[in-house]
């Protein structure tokens, strides 16, 4: 062990020739003692402020800890109890933790980028403006968290250098009184800008990015939904980014919808083709979501209109007909031209009309999957397949074990934030985690290696069937949708595989050197290129 200090050894043992650690400190499991500590605390936000302290300390042993106990600290770094954190944020706040950029620093967004400590070495932005923040809203300045949680996500799971790691909060103002009320709030306070001036910041900022930091990729995380489609179509071709809510979320879900459908087909046989899916929730993640299935229905064969026709929507106003006046924008495509009726407004009518094989929610609304609902669905599907994706679990549509319980356990369940295993009538029953945390670390890592200009529609879609592919035999007859998440770094070297692979397909690579490799040769330099945190390397400057 070289810990860049002078050492003895005495019977055995490795002793630092300084006073500022206890002699024996060395000989023991800091990892075992750090689980302890965070153990000992009682709530989900003590936990949350324990671990950023501990990786300000010791990042080396944060993610040592992290990954080894993967599904233990994940709901805490993230969804459900960054939520919390980010609620709470300026209430907690300790340090400096990430980048801000505020509306005010429009006309000087360069400088304030310079003076980031990693500068050239940065590689993956991820950038929010805080409003909307998983399902609670329009939190302002407080949505940092949510970048520090996806970038541990990005480190631990893709094997990203931490330093090449930059969360960035756009300090734009909230409409959020009780935060403009609140006096330690620390974002600006005004309300948030028209659209004229957020886009002439937003452009600033990209153009900014760029030059700042020239082989960085941006990935958009939480604006709300008309933004997030509006800036996703005017940058993607424009920069190196991708927008998670829309584009990460609908390659996760393919990729369990996938799984999901080929269990229930060994029950009842319906192919791909017969898919009704039913969406409640028609924002950016919903229609993300829809967008992807029938992007992979198309390359399957269905022409466009047999595609689209698979998919229903639903909004706060029901299901989304044609005829409906003023459509937002991103609603318009999936509207049904086949319903004439009187406008469907409770899930059950919507249910009994459509007939869905699955049911998946991007809705914000706890609990909105009922038994009535449920057992519903389970009357129409021998195996209902039945995906509650909002976030965190206090907004989640259903919890799993009433799922279950509400269909004798012949549920496909996937939920955006994490459930523990259910017994149900002497039975185990696992439930798939569908968030897109399995996919946009590998998307980002296969992106960055290749040197991706662009983000293209073919990469986001061969990241998720590389995903569907990755089930274990073990995992396959467990009836998992999705892989366990402790092996998530093998499975994210192979998204960025095959993320790599459309990249060249699609001739945006600018690293053309990897075209020469074999998929086996190119597999084995991903994961020799992934970062491993080593706890040795913790002590040098003592
Ligand atoms: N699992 C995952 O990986 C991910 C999960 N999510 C989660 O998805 C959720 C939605 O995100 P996003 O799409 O960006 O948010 P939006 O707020 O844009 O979308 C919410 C949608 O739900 C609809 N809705 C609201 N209330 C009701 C209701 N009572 N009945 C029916 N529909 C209703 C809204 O209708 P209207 O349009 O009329 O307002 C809107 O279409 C969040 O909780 C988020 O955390 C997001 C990304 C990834
Ligand atoms: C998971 C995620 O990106 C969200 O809930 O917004
Ligand atoms: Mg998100």
């Amino acid at each position: 062990m070289s810990l860049g200090l002078p050492l003895v050894a005495t019977n055995g043992h490795v002793v630092p020739l300084t006073t500022r650690i206890p002699p024996y400190f060395l000989n023991t499991d800091h990892r075992q003692r750090c689980l302890a500590q965070l153990r000992s605390k009682h709530t989900g936000l003590e936990k949350y402020i324990y671990l950023n302290g501990l990786k300000e300390r010791d990042p080396n042993l944060f993610y040592e800890v992290l990954l080894g106990n993967m599904l233990e600290i994940i709901p805490i770094l993230y969804t459900p109890t960054v939520g919390d954190a980010c609620s709470n944020y300026s209430h907690i706040w300790r340090r400096p933790e990430g980048l801000y950029v505020s509306i005010e620093h429009k006309g000087h967004i360069r400088q304030v980028l310079h003076t980031w400590p990693t500068g050239l070495a940065s590689r993956i932005a991820v950038v929010t403006d805080g409003s909307r923040i998983l399902g609670l809203g329009d939190l302002g300045a407080n949505g940092l968290p949510i970048s520090i949680g996806k970038l541990d996500l990005y480190i631990a799971g893709a094997g990203i250098k931490p330093t090449s790691a930059v969360p960035i909060c756009l300090d734009l103002g909230t409409n959020t009184e009780k935060f403009l009320e609140d006096p330690l709030y620390i974002g600006v306070r005004r309300k948030r800008p028209a659209t004229a001036e957020m886009d002439e910041f937003m452009k600033e900022f990209m153009e900014a990015m760029k030059e700042t930091f020239p082989q960085l990729l941006v990935q958009f995380e939480d604006f709300s939904t008309d933004n997030a489609f509006r800036y996703l179509e005017m940058f993607k071709t424009q920069y190196r980014c991708f927008n998670d809510d829309i584009q990460g979320t609908g390659s996760v879900v393919l990729s369990g919808f996938l799984n999901s459908a080929r269990l229930a087909s060994s029950a009842t046989g319906t192919p791909l083709s017969e898919q009704r899916i039913l969406f409640f929730g028609a924002g950016s993640a919903g229609i993300g979501v829809a967008k992807q299935l029938t992007s992979f229905f198309t390359l399957q064969g269905m022409s466009e209109d047999e595609a689209r026709k698979r998919i229903y929507t639903v909004d706060s106003k029901g299901l989304i007909t044609a005829d409906r006046k003023g459509l937002q924008e991103h609603k318009i495509y999936f509207a049904r031209t086949d319903y004439d009726g009187p406008a469907l407004t409770s899930l059950i009518d919507i249910i009994q009309y459509v007939k869905p094989t699955a049911l998946l929610g991007l809705s914000t609304i706890r609990n909105a999957f009922t038994e009535d609902v449920v057992r519903l669905m389970a009357s129409l599907n021998a195996r209902p397949i039945i995906f509650p994706l909002s976030n965190p679990v206090s907004l989640c549509e259903v919890d799993y074990s009433d799922a279950i319980k509400w269909t004798n356990g012949t549920v496909i369940f996937a939920s955006g934030s994490p459930y523990k295993a259910v017994k149900f009538e002497g039975k185990v029953y696992e439930p798939g985690q569908g968030n897109n945390m399995y996919i946009f670390p590998g998307i980002g890592l296969g992106t960055i290696l290749s040197e991706a200009r662009h983000v293209t529609d073919a990469m986001v879609e061969q990241a998720s069937i590389a995903l569907a592919g990755s089930l274990t035999d073990e995992e396959e007859s467990s009836e998992l949708v999705y892989p366990r998440l402790a092996r998530i770094r093998d499975i994210s070297a192979n998204i960025a595989l095959a993320v790599i692979r459309a990249a060249q397909t699609d001739n945006v690579d600018e690293n053309v050197l990897f075209r020469n490799l074999t998929d086996e040769a190119l597999l084995d330099y991903i994961k020799a290129k992934q970062w491993q945190p080593c706890s040795a390397h913790s002590y040098p400057h003592l």
